[in-house]
């Protein structure tokens, strides 16, 4: 939900000499097509089927860094793929700040609608646990500067190894 996962994604591989991958950018080269296409043609139901099977298959091998759309987590079978298969971050952005982010994009269907704000509140009550049960760490992803979030993620991710 343009939290700010690709900044700190891509500056987070790039310190553990990881490489990136974006599981939206997945669909639309899979697919040869931009995100609001297929909810066009598909709908919400399409496009959460590619999602979950590009989830499934940039899981399970590790040794990279994957960013995903706001609303991966919605799937239960997404939820339990990605925790038990690497570090999950839920990166917690208020929706007043995501609307912030956001409103210059037009690339997000679902924030088509007479009040993107609110709609952001509402996706963000209703994800906010089911991030909680898919993520190891919490991060507050305001934070004004995303260096300071990745060394934050880096000890954090050390304590999670050590424990
Ligand atoms: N920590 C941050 N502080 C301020 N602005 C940020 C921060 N992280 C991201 N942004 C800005 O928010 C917008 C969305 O960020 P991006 O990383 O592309 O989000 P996402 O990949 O989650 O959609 C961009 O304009 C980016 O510059
Ligand atoms: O919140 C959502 O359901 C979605 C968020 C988008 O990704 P971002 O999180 O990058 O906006 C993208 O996957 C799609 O438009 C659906």
């Amino acid at each position: 939900m343009g939290a700010g996962k690709t900044t700190v994604g891509r500056m987070l591989a790039k310190r553990l000499g990881r490489p990136f991958l974006d599981s939206d950018h997945e669909i639309v080269e899979r697919t040869g097509v931009p995100i609001p296409t297929i909810f066009e043609i598909e709908g919400e139901d399409g496009f959460r089927r590619r999602e979950a099977q590009t989830i499934h298959d940039l899981t399970g091998g590790g040794g990279l860094v994957l960013a995903t759309g706001g609303g991966v987590v919605i799937n239960p079978e997404n939820r339990r793929r990605l925790n038990e298969t690497g570090w999950v971050v839920y990166l917690n952005v208020p929706p007043r700040l995501l609307y912030e982010r956001t409103r210059h994009d037009r690339n997000r269907p679902l924030l088509h609608v007479e009040d993107p704000l609110a709609k952001l509140e509402e996706l963000h009550a209703i994800r906010d646990p089911l991030y909680r049960e898919a993520a190891h760490i919490v991060v507050d992803g305001s934070h004004l500067v995303a260096a300071g979030i990745v060394q934050h993620l880096l000890r954090e991710f050390n304590r999670l190894c050590k424990a």
